[in-house]
This record gives C-alpha cells, sequence and structure tokens, in this order.
C-alpha cells in the first residue's frame, strides 16, 4: 500500500534536530513553520515522540502558538504526534516503561499522511541525533534510512563546539544532507565566544560539505533568515 502512493504528488520533510535537549528545536521549528506559511508553503510540523507529557504533545502546542494558529485535525487524529509516552527520558526507556516499543514504520505511515496533506512536513527530532527511538534504532539512522534532509538546532553555550561539530559528524557519516544550522543566541554566552563559536561552526560546515547550508541567527527578534536562505533549506542549489 505505502509504495502504491509513492507515486502521488508529497510534501517535503525538513528534519529539525538538534546537539541537545533543551536547545530550542521546538522554538525553531515553530518560527520555521510560521515563516514557510507566511511565504506561501502549506506547513506543517511533526514531532517524532514526545516524552514527558500526556494528552497533547507539549511541543506540537507550542510549535502551534508560534504558528498563530490553533490545534489542526492532524494533531488532535495524532498523526503529528505518533508517540506520547508519560517519562521524560529517552524515548525508548520511557516507551519501555510503559511495556511498548516504537515502531518507525508507525512514525513513516504518520509523515506520509502529512506529506499528502502539506507541502511541506517539519520533523521535530527527540534530543539530539544519536537518541535511540527503540535499542535498535537511533534517531540519525532513522532520518538516513528515510533519506530526510536535516536543519540543526546550536549554540553559544560553552561546550556547543564539541556539541555541534559531533553531531555533523554523524550527519556526515550518514550522507545526512545538512540544510541550514540554526544558532539560537537564546543562550547567550560571552560575545567573543558566540562569534568564535560560531566561526568554527560554520567552517565545519564547509569542511563536511555542507557549503550550501546557511548559518541562521535565532535571537529575542526571531529568525534572521532571509528569503532566500529560508528558500535554500527546501530547495538547496544543485550541486
Ligand atoms: N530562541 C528562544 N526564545 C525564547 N525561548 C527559547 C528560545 N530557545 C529556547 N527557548 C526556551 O528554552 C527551553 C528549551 O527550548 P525548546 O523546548 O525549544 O528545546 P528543545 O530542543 O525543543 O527540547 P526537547 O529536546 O525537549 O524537545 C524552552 O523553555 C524554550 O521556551
Ligand atoms: C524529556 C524531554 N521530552 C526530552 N526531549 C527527552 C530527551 C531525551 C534525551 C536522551 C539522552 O540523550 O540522554
Ligand atoms: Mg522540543
Amino acid at each position: 500500500m505505502l509504495f502504491q502512493e509513492e507515486r502521488v504528488m508529497k510534501g517535503q520533510v525538513l528534519v529539525v534536530s538538534g546537539i541537545d535537549t533543551g536547545i530550542g528545536k521546538t522554538v525553531a521549528t515553530g518560527l520555521l513553520a510560521r515563516r514557510f506559511a507566511g511565504a506561501g508553503v502549506r506547513t506543517i510540523t511533526q514531532k517524532i515522540a514526545q516524552t514527558g507529557c500526556e494528552g497533547v504533545s507539549e511541543d506540537i502546542a507550542t510549535h502551534r502558538e508560534l504558528m498563530g494558529i490553533p490545534l489542526q485535525e492532524v494533531d488532535l487524529d495524532g498523526a503529528t504526534c505518533p508517540y506520547l509516552f508519560r517519562f521524560p527520558a529517552s524515548p525508548h526507556l520511557a516507551a519501555a516503561l510503559e511495556g511498548r516499543e516504537i515502531d518507525f514504520m508507525a512514525i513513516r505511515r504518520s509523515t506520509f499522511k502529512l506529506q499528502l496533506r502539506y507541502d511541506l512536513v517539519l520533523l521535530e527530532g527527540v534530543g539530539g541525533l544519536l537518541v535511540p527511538l527503540t535499542p535498535e534504532l537511533l534517531f540519525a539512522d532513522y532520518v538516513r534510512d528515510a533519506g530526510y534532509g536535516l536543519v540543526l538546532v546550536s549554540s553559544p553555550r560553552l561546550g556547543s563546539i564539541n556539541h555541534t561539530l559531533l553531531s555533523l559528524e554523524v550527519c556526515a557519516a550518514r550522507h545526512i544532507p545538512v540544510r541550514g544550522l540554526i544558532y539560537n543566541r537564546f543562550f547567550e554566552a560571552d560575545e567573543t565566544i558566540a562569534a568564535d563559536t560560531r566561526t568554527v561552526i560554520a567552517a565545519a560546515l564547509k569542511r563536511l560539505g555542507y557549503d550550501a547550508a546557511p548559518v541562521i541567527d535565532l535571537d529575542a527578534s526571531g529568525l534572521a533568515v532571509e528569503a532566500e536562505d529560508l528558500q535554500r533549506l527546501i530547495d538547496p542549489p544543485r550541486r
């Protein structure tokens, strides 16, 4: 059934991952969705698995607030967050504590349902790239196998150089296309460190072959992204 639908026009999936949990993926996802929708792209967001809450995914609720829209039908029927677990931990553990295990094909089917209805699905990860969805499946491997492009959220926080370069190495080793980097300045650090960290990250993107990936600042006034760079996230220049 899934492969018969492959011939149907479907929207693009762009993953929003980060160098850590609590780095600003949800804020970045909601603001990106707002910008794309404002540019006429029929956009929805999805949370691959939410831990630490019940009912409706708190990240999905935040995305909708930032998009300036109410919860959608696809939120209420669970398509935008196929897995929700009570215990605030890695999804493999939170699922096991409820006697469950994530079926990654259920997630793929939910995303595919959204792709049939929207031009763009912004898929927020859970924690960082090497978080286990199941004891055998890391989130980065799920992204690789699905062939999705990815935007990585980083910050000037001390320690971010290491975490960001580790994350970029993870993407390069799996040939995951990095479409952009969101530099979340909410976690402001010493300005000298903030400026240098941004330079080091930009150089690493080039060194790893992600030359076309823009570094986009996220600060108190929102996403500092020009229309051209926004477009580049979903329609990268042909190499
Ligand atoms: N640019 C920002 N502006 C305002 N608040 C921010 C910003 N970035 C992060 N925050 C705040 O920092 C906290 C963590 O951000 P957020 O929830 O987006 O992280 P996350 O990476 O999505 O975390 P998780 O891994 O749990 O999904 C939240 O309280 C959020 O409101
Ligand atoms: C509780 C909250 N929902 C977090 N997103 C869960 C992050 C799991 C991170 C696991 C890990 O890297 O140790
Ligand atoms: Mg989040």
